[in-house]
């Protein structure tokens, strides 16, 4: 842990430090793998939720070669943008073409996007669909923006306060915010700390500077990735690259 590590000032917090972000994406493939080879040995069967966006690439990649049963894994995301795969913004897409590929092609692939108008018409077929997952999860990983939001629990959002009650009994929530661009469907607060091993997957200064304010106090409705660091049974695993 280096000097002026925010986990100086959250003994909590479980930082990990990495030289650049291909040692970070080997790290984390290997440790999601292992969670995921866990839950597999245990079940038979295994969820993985993963992030969108532009961080994730080369940990798709490399996690895509993992020498697991594919087969009985099913991968979902974590949140998607309202867009059809044919979007340059579908995370659904993106973990298609990055992650659903090599070994990982034998994965089941869970989309939260449903084809409907929008999250709020086709909340209940894609809860449906979650709900028959192997949950808990036994990995889920996540990103964080730059303003603090991570899934798509977006600052201010309308329909944040429901996706971030630590009670709430929902898995999905609608989430609307004008820095989302589309409407969002994303995992609530709860499934996503009920997994077996949290990832936080952040890269660049910019990003270390995001986590060391959203570990100050605050309102969560400020920098919602708080709700994830202050109600996780376990700290989730921080990976961070410059
Ligand atoms: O919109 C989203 O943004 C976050 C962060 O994305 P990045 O481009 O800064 O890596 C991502 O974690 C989330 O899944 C996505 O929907």
């Amino acid at each position: 842990m280096c000097e002026g590590d925010p986990a100086r000032r959250d003994p909590g917090l479980r930082l990990s430090t990495y030289a650049d972000r291909e040692a970070l994406a080997r790290a984390l493939a290997a440790h999601v793998a292992e969670a995921v080879r866990a839950r597999l040995a245990r079940d038979g069967a295994a969820a993985l939720a993963v992030s969108g966006g532009r961080t994730p690439t080369r940990f798709f990649a490399l996690l895509s070669e993992a020498p697991l049963e594919w087969g009985k894994v099913a991968v979902t995301l974590v949140d998607e943008r309202w867009v059809p795969e044919t979007s340059e913004r579908s995370n659904a897409a993106l973990a298609r073409a990055h992650l659903l590929v090599g070994r990982a092609a034998a994965a089941r692939f869970v989309p939260l996007y449903r084809g409907g108008p929008s999250p709020e018409s086709d909340l209940a077929d894609a809860e449906a669909a979650v709900a028959a997952l192997s949950l808990p999860f036994a990995a889920v990983v996540l990103g964080m923006g730059d303003d603090g939001h991570t899934a798509s629990f977006f600052p201010h959002g309308e329909g944040l306060a429901a996706a971030i009650d630590p009670g709430t009994q929902r898995l999905l929530a609608p989430v609307r915010a004008p820095a989302a661009g589309e409407p969002r469907i994303t995992f609530t607060l709860p499934p996503l700390l009920a997994a077996d091993a949290v990832f936080l997957h952040i890269e660049g200064a910019g990003k270390r500077r995001v986590l060391d304010a959203a570990l100050e106090d605050g309102p969560e409705t400020d920098m919602p990735v708080r709700a994830v660091l202050r109600h996780a049974r376990r700290p989730p695993d921080v990976l961070w690259c410059p």
